[in-house]
């Protein structure tokens, strides 16, 4: 099994370029089932899960050209309407098919997911907003069964603000006979990347980038090109990477008006940082202070940040308190902290951070991806070597970020 080693202490200089968004192209390839016509990507990031997902959707019958970052495909000849078991274990993003092969072929297998390591993570909305829209949905060995003859458009509020069940229902909606209204929508950026993509293939929607989605059903749809939007996930890790390294990057292809939380608290933090219109620079040069937030829903703090956060805190000056709302078991990485010497407790959903003068390096395990990315920046940050197991959770959500690291000055290389 490969892992990454680490030896800490080395400060950070030079430039990132920045990839597109895992959690904008995911959804945006299975947009791909929804037309016969092709639909070209550019920006499209090099990591695991776009592999997968590329593999499930060709399994499918769709031909997707590859070519860099770019891919062209076509759904004229989709046929296999199922997501099998040994796909979706591995990506949970596969249930992102579900709404697209409802709405144009009327059937759908999709592989129930099952817990992962940072929560349970039902995907009862996804199927709640598709009964509502007509569709005969049934749990047959393991499998979520969806039918429809067609679509019908309808009023759904979720009980939750759900990312991927949004963009589900959104796809779905897009076919579908009448107008759907999706209430207490997910308004994080990926979702605006998508609905953006869905309206250049023809589709009618209303109050893109709210929490309140209006859908025109429409008969087809067609062909369209569109950039997904750079990974604000990954340049969040970045950026605190260097605030817990120090040194002195910019980071290239970014959206900054999409990262205002982790800006605040990076500043707060005492990075200083500068940016242009497709870029941010962050200078450190001293210890990082402590920060304490709360995730939520965009815009607030991302859950997907919180892992990288918590490894500057462990190093920071003073105290902090981070709590999870999102999810209910995404505090694995603190042990694993621990054993470099950080000073965390948990109390119900909330860690709370003393900081220390400074980690010392040890073999640690990655247990999910931003797990992953944030072991990397406290081995950044660390004395001596820290070895990170399992990094397979790395590359399914990092676009080469041993290379990139390496580029800037970190001592960093694959090992295993
Ligand atoms: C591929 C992708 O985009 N993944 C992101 C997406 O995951 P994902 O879309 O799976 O996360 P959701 O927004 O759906 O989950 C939010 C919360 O709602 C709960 N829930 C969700 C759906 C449902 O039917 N029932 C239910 O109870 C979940 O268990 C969780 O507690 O949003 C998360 C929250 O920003 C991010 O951490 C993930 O990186
Ligand atoms: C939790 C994440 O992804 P996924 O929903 O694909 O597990 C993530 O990107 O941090």
């Amino acid at each position: 099994m490969q892992k990454l080693s680490i030896t800490g202490g080395k400060r950070l200089s030079g430039e990132i370029a920045i990839s597109g968004a895992k959690n904008a192209a995911l959804p945006i390839l299975c947009a791909g089932l929804l037309t016969a016509d092709t639909v070209h990507l550019s920006n499209v990031p090099r990591l695991q899960d776009v592999s997968t997902m590329l593999k499930l959707l060709r399994q499918m019958g769709l031909r997707a050209e590859e070519d860099s970052e770019r891919i062209a495909m076509n759904g004229a000849r989709v046929d296999k309407l199922e997501a099998p078991y040994e796909m979706v274990k591995t990506m949970r993003a596969a249930i992102l098919v579900l709404g697209p092969l409802l709405a144009r072929f009327g059937e759908a297998w999709v592989s129930l997911p099952g817990g992962c390591a940072i929560g349970s993570r039902p995907v009862d909305q996804h199927i709640k907003g598709l009964k509502a829209m007509g569709a005969d949905i049934r749990i047959e060995a393991g499998y979520i069964h969806a039918k429809a003859r067609k679509l019908k458009g309808a009023r759904i509020v979720t009980d939750m603000i759900t990312v991927t069940g949004t963009e589900n229902l959104l796809m779905a909606a897009t076919l579908a006979e009448g107008e759907t209204v999706l209430e207490n929508a997910a308004r994080e950026p990926e979702v605006t990347d998508l609905a953006n993509l869905l309206a250049a293939m023809g589709a009618k929607i209303s109050g893109i980038g709210t929490d309140r989605l209006v859908i025109q059903g429409v008969d087809s749809l067609h062909g369209a090109t569109h950039a997904v939007i750079p990974d604000r996930v990954e340049t969040a890790t970045f950026l605190c990477a260097v605030a817990a390294a120090g040194g002195d990057i910019t980071l290239t292809n970014v959206r900054t008006d999409i990262l205002d939380v982790a800006i605040d608290k990076l500043r707060e933090a005492g990075v200083v940082l500068t940016s242009g219109p497709n870029w941010i620079r962050a200078q450190m040069a001293a210890r990082p202070k402590a920060v304490s937030f709360r995730t939520t829903e965009y815009p607030g703090f991302p859950t997907d940040m919180q892992a990288q956060f918590m490894a500057l805190n462990c190093i920071a000056d003073g105290s902090s308190r981070v709590t999870e709302t999102i999810f209910e078991n995404r505090f694995m990485h603190v042990q694993e902290m621990n054993r470099l010497g950080a000073c965390i407790g948990i109390e119900g959903h909330t860690a709370i951070i003393a900081g220390v003068d400074h980690l010392v390096g040890a073999p640690v395990m990655a247990t999910d991806l931003r797990a992953s990315a944030s072991l990397v920046i406290a081995g950044l940050a660390a004395r001596g070597e820290t070895v990170v197991d399992r990094i397979y959770h790395l590359d399914r959500g990092y676009d080469r970020m041993e290379d990139k690291l390496s580029a800037v000055g970190a001592d960093i290389r694959r090992i295993g």
